[in-house]
């Protein structure tokens, strides 16, 4: 089959196991837990490597930002025969007591995003598959790691007029943390009948300025740089155990 339009690899150069992040220098970051690295791509928001972790090959592929290019990322590995697939993102808390560098496991997300409903009803559930669920809290717990489980909120903007209003509604009813790909990741996975899950680094506290936050995790703050240590560790045992 030939190569895929935006992520432009072919079949055979992908494994049914694949990691996905927003950033694309965080691709580097996560392989530089795995041997025998390959690069494959560059285009775009869309940075692709594949390596090897133990004796499982994992491909490694950046999605930008938001649920669009998310999509696009997640559809193309799927014609490239990716059967499962899991985010390592970053997240900004809704509830207190999350701390900067703890890790969020989404079991399940809340759909306020646009690419998802341009494929199914709002009532159709987003949620994680649980046999990876349960793997990434596993890990966590086995290795120490502050890690919060539950529903999160995918949006498509941090600067709504009334996004301060949204994220305090969001929080009274117990959701954990926000991102902008989870719930389409999981939606569109799902409707593909691949196994997907997400583990999230909280990079701003409940409340604080997402500017002043997500700034703090531009320039590595040493927790937030940890939690994505956390998160990468997590995300390849899982897949890969
Ligand atoms: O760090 P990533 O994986 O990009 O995730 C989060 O960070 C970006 C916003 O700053 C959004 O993509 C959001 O989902
Ligand atoms: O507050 C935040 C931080 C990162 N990503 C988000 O979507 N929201």
């Amino acid at each position: 089959m030939s190569i895929q339009p935006h992520i432009l690899v072919a079949p055979h150069q992908v494994s049914e196991k694949a990691v996905v992040c927003g950033e694309p220098n965080r691709v580097n970051r996560i392989v530089a837990h795995l041997t025998d690295v390959e690069s494959l791509a560059d285009n775009r928001e869309f940075r692709l490597m594949r390596g090897r972790y133990g004796d499982t090959i994992v491909t490694v592929c950046s999605t930008g930002i938001g649920a669009p290019s998310a999509i696009i990322a997640l559809e193309e590995l799927y014609q490239c025969g990716v059967k499962q697939l899991i985010r390592i993102g970053s997240a900004g808390a809704l509830q207190p007591q999350i701390a900067i560098g703890d890790v969020i496991i989404a079991e399940a997300a809340v759909r306020d995003d646009g690419g998802s409903a341009s494929y199914v009803k709002p009532g159709f559930p987003a949620y994680a598959n649980h046999r990876l669920v349960g793997k990434l809290q596993a890990y966590c717990a086995q290795h120490h790691i502050c890690a919060h489980s539950g529903v999160v909120r995918s949006h498509d903007s941090f600067y709504t007029d009334q996004e301060q209003d949204l994220c305090h509604y969001w929080h009274r009813q117990g959701v954990l943390g926000a991102d902008m790909e989870t719930a389409a990741l999981f939606t569109v996975g799902r409707l593909r009948q691949l196994e997907v899950a997400a583990i999230l680094t909280n990079v701003v506290l409940f409340d604080q300025d997402v500017k002043a936050g997500v700034n703090d995790y531009v320039a590595s703050s040493k927790a937030s740089a940890q939690g994505e240590q956390h998160a990468i560790l997590a995300a390849l045992n899982a897949l890969c155990d």
